[in-house]
């Protein structure tokens, strides 16, 4: 499966993958996520990007950092991500240096608005990922993730379902996307790499 995914971002720049991980990892990924208590979730924020909109216009999902500490399914969640890591970075010398991700739990009505993971030129998030982690989805639950072409034209490239299994990975500059209403709660895990933009002035990521 990773060199399909290599194939699709050599070649189109993003890549949707149906059961990319096996059905019992993702229960356990969907369960370690609703054992965590509700006050240790926070309001998805959207930095400084969106001008005078406020968070709450642009998206209402509330997220959860993942940390290895956080178990054994997430421990698995991140050496999957080390993997394909250090594959996408032999095959297509990305150099993709760490790796970032956050559950998110979508309730009914909530949804996030068109926007793009990174801006250009910015260097910092190269790689977006998505892991959907509901066990049924349907297209009557809505909660749609839209793909769109380059800012320009905005045209439609993929409409996904956020169906447990299945992975979306794509350049993070290159693609518009959002999230429509969701009808049911919806779970899922957000993931970036970044490369690393260290100089002599800067550490990042943070120690
Ligand atoms: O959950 C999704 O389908 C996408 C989420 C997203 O775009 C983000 O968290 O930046
Ligand atoms: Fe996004």
């Amino acid at each position: 499966m990773f060199d399909l995914i290599a194939s699709d971002l050599r070649s189109k720049g993003y890549s949707i993958q149906k059961n990319a991980l096996p059905r019992g990892l993702i229960s356990e990924l969907l369960d370690t996520f609703t054992d965590i208590p509700s006050e240790a979730l926070k309001q998805a924020g959207i930095g400084r990007a969106h001008g005078q909109q406020s968070n709450a216009e642009i998206r209402r999902d509330e997220i959860a950092w993942i940390e290895s500490t956080h178990g054994g399914a997430a421990g698995r969640w991140l050496e999957f991500s080390a993997q394909l890591q250090q594959y996408l970075n032999r095959t297509l010398m990305l150099g993709l240096f760490s790796f970032e991700s956050h559950f998110a739990h979508y309730a009914p009505g909530a949804f996030y608005r068109t926007h793009v993971d990174a801006f250009k030129g910015q260097a910092n998030r190269i790689l977006s990922v998505v892991l959907y982690l509901n066990p049924e989805w349907g297209p009557e639950d809505g909660g749609e993730m839209i793909l769109y072409s380059d800012l320009g034209t905005q045209d439609v490239l993929e409409t996904v379902q956020p169906q447990g299994g299945t992975l979306a990975v794509f350049l993070s500059e290159d693609f518009p996307h959002e999230v429509l209403p969701a009808k049911r709660h919806r779970y899922s895990i957000a993931g970036w790499y970044r490369v690393n933009t260290s100089s002599t002035m800067r550490i990042d990521p943070p120690a």
